[in-house]
């Protein structure tokens, strides 16, 4: 029940949501005592009775209306106080999760995903407690005043109540189960699929630009659009029927009223007595309708909130990444693949079929081979971007499965193909990865990462702020300024991702020479397009369809005749073409 199930987020604030919903219904009970006091004041002035007990009845009524406002208020308040506290512990137990997510996690997700799931949906919980909860407690307590009405007052008026009360009830149910009652979670899906596609969208805005393409170009956008559409047009067509007729009954009270008390007056012995009854449905008609009316909202809201808290807990409660292993990082940074096999989540073709290789501590080994054949992957499972399907991953002799991953990411540094700056000055963008670093290992990495020249560019020099006032940097020199970065951050495995592709000759020239002062007495690992950057590594495993076909120095491989010398030979006969 999802009651139970987002009160377990709230700790020790369940029972102010328990006490609200009793506070709740009290009100909703309270409610119907001023109906009784003013169906009595007619009766006794019908009757010609003392009008000191009009008065009685008259301060019954105001005092009780208060009571029920004063209940009601206090309910909502306790509500809010437990909703805001399970939103609060939602939010920063789904954050918390995503902060100790491997990076696979949101190559898996976007953005625009992982904020909608956690952001809306933690809202939509919220909301629920506040409001909805209460009020649907205190629709609990109408079927109990009908049948008091019915046993006090005439059973013949309860009954023509009962009539249009059973067909609204009966239309809920079409509304709301069946097939529909999957549709919430399907409306949700596609929204969230919409907002996705929608953030992606934005960002391929330049390249609509430049290619002159239309929304069309983004099929994947156009069609989740056209999918919610025909969802909510298909529901809003199956709720057409129940729904007017819903509304129909709600507004219907008096008519069936009216027309058993017709009947009810030609027969009756004592015809003010009927009438009497009648002014009592007539005033509790209202009611009815408004808590039937609430009825069918808060059923829509639990619904809504059931699915938001499902939606959480598929990150709070996502299993695949638990966290177990140990904060000692091996002295020893030897890595070792041991028949390692691996296939994206979601795909059934391995993209890394039966690896094994080993790179000592301190060598420097790269991976080459053609485009699509499993280079980045291989880098990704030594960072535990994603966990290996089968076969072992060893550093130091002890498996990565049983390092924590802020530990590995401590002992790795990482510099892909095209590093991310973030919103901030140059100098926390360098020493992000060891903020407490003395200002001469600054110094010493720019002048490795030859970024002197990047900052002296700069207004404020390395306290410029990147991103703000057209500071920006091209491609190549925040791969220097992450060169910075990894110098900074000292760690005993390097890893670059085609660190220097896109870059131009200069950039090259002088990343090269960073990645070669950097990687001094550290396990570096390379990937590379461009030969020339990996003649030098002690050891070069060339890659093919996942497979490793052939390892060893440069000399070895071009000796050998093989797949490494065919390339190698195409890589010289395109460079002498350039020059
Ligand atoms: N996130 C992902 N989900 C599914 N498949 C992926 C994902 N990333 C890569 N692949 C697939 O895995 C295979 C290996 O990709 P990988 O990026 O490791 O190759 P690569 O050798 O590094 O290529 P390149 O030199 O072009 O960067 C490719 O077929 C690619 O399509």
């Amino acid at each position: 029940m999802i009651n139970s199930g987002l009160l377990k987020y709230s700790g020790k604030y369940k029972y102010l949501t328990v006490l609200s919903c009793v506070l709740s219904i009290l009100s909703a009970a309270i409610s119907i005592v001023p109906l009784v006091c003013i169906y009595q004041i007619i009766r006794l002035y019908v009757e010609n009775l003392s009008t000191k007990s009009i008065m009685h009845y008259g301060e019954i009524a105001v005092i009780s209306s208060v009571l029920g406002i004063a209940l009601y208020f206090v309910a909502l308040s306790l509500a809010h106080i437990s909703a805001f506290r399970v939103a609060k512990n939602l939010k920063s137990q789904a954050i918390n999760k995503v902060i100790d997510m491997p990076l696979g996690f949101f190559e898996m997700r976007s953005t625009g995903e992982i904020r909608k799931i956690i952001d809306e949906n933690t809202i939509l919980t919220e909301d629920f407690l506040a409001h909805k909860l209460p009020d649907f407690a205190a629709t609990a307590i109408m079927p109990l005043i009908i049948v008091i009405s019915f046993f006090f007052f005439d059973w013949r008026l309860g009954a023509a109540c009962f009539i249009p009360l059973i067909i609204s009830v009966i239309c809920i149910k079409m509304m709301m189960g069946g097939e529909n009652k999957f549709m919430m979670g399907k409306i949700m899906t596609l929204q969230e699929q919409m907002n996705k596609e929608a953030v992606e969208y934005v960002r391929g805005i330049p390249i609509i630009k430049v290619f002159q393409q239309t929304v069309f170009s983004f099929k994947k956008f156009h069609n989740t659009i056209m999918s919610y559409r025909d969802l909510v047009t298909g529901y809003a067509k199956a709720c057409r029927m129940p729904k007017t007729i819903f509304g129909v009954m709600l507004n219907s009270f008096f008519v069936f009223l009216i027309a058993v008390a017709v009947v009810l007056f030609n027969s009756a012995s004592d015809p003010i007595a009927v009438f009497l009854d009648l002014i009592f449905f007539i005033l509790l008609s209202p009611l009815i309708s408004t808590t039937m009316m609430r009825l069918m909202m808060t059923g829509e809201n639990l619904i809504q909130a059931k699915e938001a808290l499902n939606r959480i807990e598929t990150i709070i409660c996502d299993d695949s990444y638990i966290e177990n292993g140990s904060d000692e990082f091996p002295e020893n940074t030897e890595i070792v693949f041991s028949d390692v096999c691996f296939s994206y989540p979601e795909q059934e073709k391995n993209v890394i079929e039966h690896v094994s290789f080993e790179i000592s501590k301190n060598q420097k080994v790269a991976f080459v081979g053609l485009s699509g054949s499993g280079k980045s992957t291989i880098l990704s499972l030594i960072g535990k971007f994603f966990k290996a399907n089968s076969g072992t991953i060893t550093i130091g002799s002890k498996n990565i499965n049983e390092i924590r991953n802020s530990e590995l990411m401590k002992n790795i540094s990482f510099v892909f193909q095209d590093s991310k700056l973030f919103n901030g000055t140059l100098l926390e963008n360098i020493r992000v990865g060891n903020p407490d670093v003395p200002l001469e290992k600054i110094d010493e990495a720019i002048k490795i990462a030859q970024c002197q020249s990047i900052i002296d560019k700069l207004p404020n020099g390395i306290n410029s702020i990147y991103g703000s006032k057209g500071i920006f940097l091209s491609g190549g020199e925040r791969q220097r300024i992450a060169l910075a970065r990894a110098f900074v951050k000292d760690s005993p495995i390097i890893v670059f991702d085609e660190a220097t592709s896109g870059c131009d000759a200069e950039n090259e020239f002088y990343i090269n020479k960073a990645i070669t002062e950097i990687s001094k007495n550290k396990t570096v690992i390379l990937v590379a397009h461009r030969l020339n950057t990996v003649i030098d590594a002690d050891k070069i495993i060339v890659m093919e369809k996942g497979k490793i076909v052939e390892q060893g120095t440069h000399n070895d491989l071009v000796e050998n005749n093989g797949a490494y010398a065919n390339m190698w030979k195409q890589y010289q006969s395109a460079s002498d073409w350039r020059l």
